[in-house]
């Protein structure tokens, strides 16, 4: 049984506390939301995971009781400028840097086809990714993040320049990837419908502090919700059991 155990996570940046204390854990097969206002310390949790940022606590990531190292993890950061002229192809393929050497296997080749495949970029795979869409780039990334097969997907806000559709595509296939590979995701998002639609466990973070940390249904509810983001908001169930939130008006 895989699992993430993070005990006692606290972390600094130039003397300010952005993390107290937190502890929390996820096994595998969850796909959990990582929640908050902004500046609530989303990212820096994440990127604590990923060992990224100096932190004091204990993160651990083991399978039947074996730690599983770094290339167990991949790391979706928010999106950024990129200036490179690589490929969407070739960039995908820099997702195996840890075992790619002078001479790139058909092994390899043929699993950069197949996450090219799975996310549907066939008609962009030789194409340089910087001349692409926003949504176009954040799909490319995410494959990049895929096609290692990590054992742990650590993505930050990986919808937020994708249209409606994409972000189903992407969500759909992170869940189905977590299932299928006995993989943890845990990421960052805004958006609390799709947080609702597609997690196990939600992570609120609230002033660097784990707020609520539960499932969905028991988290996502006025009562939490409207202290946390200071609004008025209305949270109903559709008729097809799924949960619903309007926002009202911030207070
Ligand atoms: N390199 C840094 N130097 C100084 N302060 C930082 C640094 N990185 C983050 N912080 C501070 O840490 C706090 C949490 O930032 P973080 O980016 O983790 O928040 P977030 O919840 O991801 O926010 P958002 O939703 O806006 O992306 C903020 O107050 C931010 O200013």
């Amino acid at each position: 049984m895989l699992k993430l155990k993070i005990e006692g996570l606290s972390c600094s940046i130039k003397n300010k506390e952005i993390l107290k204390d937190i502890t929390v854990s996820f096994q595998q097969g969850e796909m959990a939301a990582v929640l908050g206002r902004n500046g609530a310390g989303k990212t820096t949790f994440i990127r604590c995971i990923a060992n990224l940022i100096a932190h004091q606590g204990s993160i651990v990531l083991e399978e039947d009781g074996k730690k599983l190292g770094r290339s167990s993890i991949a790391y979706l950061p928010q999106l950024e400028k990129i200036t490179s002229s690589l490929t969407t192809f070739e960039t995908i393929l820099l997702g195996l840097t840890k075992t790619l050497s002078w001479k790139v296997s058909e092994a390899q080749l043929a699993k950069v086809s197949q996450v090219i495949r799975e996310l549907k970029l066939d008609a962009f795979a030789n194409t340089p990714v910087r001349s692409l869409s926003g949504g176009q780039k954040q799909l490319v990334f995410l494959a990049q993040s895929f096609v290692s097969e990590p054992r742990l997907l650590l993505l930050d806000e990986p919808t937020s320049a994708l249209d409606v559709r994409h972000q189903l595509v992407v969500m759909e296939t992170v869940h189905r990837y977590c299932k299928k590979r006995n993989a943890v995701a845990l990421y960052v998002i805004h958006d609390l419908m799709l947080a609702s639609r597609f997690s196990d466990a939600v992570l609120f973070l609230h002033n660097g502090m784990a707020h609520a940390f539960d499932t969905p249904d028991a988290v996502l509810n006025s009562e939490t919700i409207d202290p946390i983001y200071q609004i008025e908001s209305l949270i109903e169930k559709n008729s097809r059991g799924l949960t619903t939130m309007t926002p009202i008006k911030p207070l």
